[in-house]
């Protein structure tokens, strides 16, 4: 097994240049012209640089470039290469780190600016995307003579992604690398053994499809989207495409949800009517397929601006749900007919849509996120009605925010009770069942010969029972 460490040892002396130096720096003064298509790599370079340096998420990322200097002029079609690069590239870190480490077996230089972003934007797109060999390295040469301190390595540049392109398949093709930092992966083979965790990064490596969560009729609405019905109905769709645009979304019948994710709220069993608490609910997946299923939903989340985007998502779907801004342990009210708590969480779950995650989360993130949700856990189960129902989700494969804070929580609380979930509520995937009875799925389930239309993000539930005095 080869390392995956974050490939350049010179981070130090980097971060020491300071932002403003790093992010303008033509070489020695000099102005050469800008070639066409080197913005949006030098974009993509400052974005991984905000990931695994200032531990940005990619969106933010994404966000915080656009939003200045050369971002900020870019256009429709250089911001999406820019995504594409960047998501390319924190998909395969792993690999790429990889690649670079076997022809660079000194690593990084010192004090030598952006060239290991340079480097890694350019493997992205040599080994990943379909660009030309040639402009991907030319342009990487250029971004290196362009950058003050990675000026000298230009030949460098042009000398390691020529091999890299030269080995483009053996790289590939090469199954001891992991697209997971040590400790992760190190992780998912003690929990899960370590035929499992292979399948687990396998499953991360491929770009998912979009999964839509619809009002009713998934069967019309398949066929209207182009899609198909997956077994827990939600539709899966088989092509890119522009969300908004798509028949229906302007009449508000489906939304966005990774159909893992829409587990949860199916486990609640809400009926017309029924009191339900959806605590830290934003942006609103579940608190829409609780108010769709006719419960009289109180959301509440911590988050101002992402409770925005709730109330948005609840407004385009013409549905209701009482909406409050507050920490969730401070929140008072009920007692509820059934609380979800889709508590925050280290989202290791959703590496394959997000895989910024894999590289901007560290082992401290799970023990801190642990004791977050034990307290959630505890103040939630005050608000359960006696005979009600307490369901407990989280989006990360680690045990410690699944199983392991289950078990702890019926330690603590004699008067609830596991109410063992049976395949048949979860669209028969029998292998996403736990011996005591929850959930828990993981990215390779529900394969499928086409790539893209194949897993589920990682996620864990549980359904308790309060027992009735
Ligand atoms: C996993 S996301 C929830 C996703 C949401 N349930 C959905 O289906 O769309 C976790 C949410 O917890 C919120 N959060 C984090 N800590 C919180 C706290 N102490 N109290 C309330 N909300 C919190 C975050 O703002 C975030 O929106």
């Amino acid at each position: 097994m080869q390392g995956n460490r974050p490939h350049g040892g010179a981070r130090k002396d980097q971060a020491s240049t300071g932002a403003a130096v790093r992010r303008s720096a033509p070489g020695r003064g000099r102005t050469p012209p800008v070639p066409r298509g080197l913005p949006p790599r030098r974009v993509a370079a400052f974005v991984l640089r905000d990931i695994t340096d200032d531990g940005l998420t990619l969106d933010d990322a994404l966000a915080h470039q656009f939003g200045e200097g050369e971002g900020a002029a870019l256009d429709e079609r250089d911001r999406a290469l820019v995504r594409a690069i960047a998501t390319a590239a924190l998909r395969r870190l792993g690999t790429i780190h990889a690649a670079l480490d076997a022809r660079m077996p000194k690593g990084i230089p010192a004090k030598s600016g952006l060239l290991a972003e340079i480097l890694i934007v350019g493997a992205a797109q040599v080994l990943l995307l379909d660009i030309p060999d040639r402009a991907a390295v030319d342009l990487a040469v250029h971004h290196a003579r362009a950058d003050r301190n990675a000026f000298p390595y230009a030949k460098l540049v042009n000398a390691v992604l020529r091999r890299i392109a030269e080995a483009r398949e053996a790289i590939l093709a090469d199954t001891d690398v992991v697209d997971a930092p040590r400790w992760l992966f190190d992780r998912w083979q003690k929990t899960y053994g370590k035929t499992v965790a292979r399948a687990i990064v396998e499953a991360q490596r491929r770009e998912p499809g979009i999964d839509i969560s619809v009002k009713s009729d998934p069967a019309l609405w398949a066929e209207r989207l182009n899609g198909m019905v997956l077994p827990t109905g939600s539709i899966r769709l088989t092509e890119r495409t522009r969300i908004a645009e798509l028949p229906g979304f302007d009449e508000g019948v489906w939304w966005v949800q990774d159909t893992a994710a829409s587990l949860p709220a199916l486990l609640i069993g809400a009926k017309p009517g029924e009191r339900v608490l959806d605590l830290c609910a934003a942006p609103g997946g579940k608190t829409a397929q609780l108010a769709a299923a006719g419960a009289t939903v109180t959301a509440v989340d911590r988050s101002p601006e992402r409770l925005e985007r709730l109330r948005d998502n609840l407004t385009r779907l013409s549905l209701t749900a009482d909406v409050v801004a507050s920490d969730a342990r401070d929140f008072t009210g009920g007692p509820f007919d059934a609380v979800l708590l889709d508590a925050p969480c280290s989202a290791t779950g959703t590496i394959r849509r997000h895989p910024d995650v894999a590289w901007t989360r560290g082992p401290q993130d799970i023990t801190s996120l642990a004791t977050l949700q034990s307290g959630l856990l505890d103040h939630a189960a005050a608000l359960v009605a006696p005979g009600g129902r307490l369901v407990y989700s989280t989006c990360s494969l680690e045990p410690e925010e699944g199983e392991e804070q289950i078990a702890a929580f019926l330690a603590r609380h004699a008067d609830f009770a596991r109410a063992p979930i049976s395949a048949t509520e979860v669209g028969g995937i029998e292998e996403a069942l736990t011996p005591a009875g929850d959930l828990r799925t993981l990215p390779q389930y529900l394969p499928n010969d086409t790539a893209r239309l194949a897993g589920l993000d990682g996620f864990f539930a549980a359904r308790l029972v309060r027992k009735a005095v």
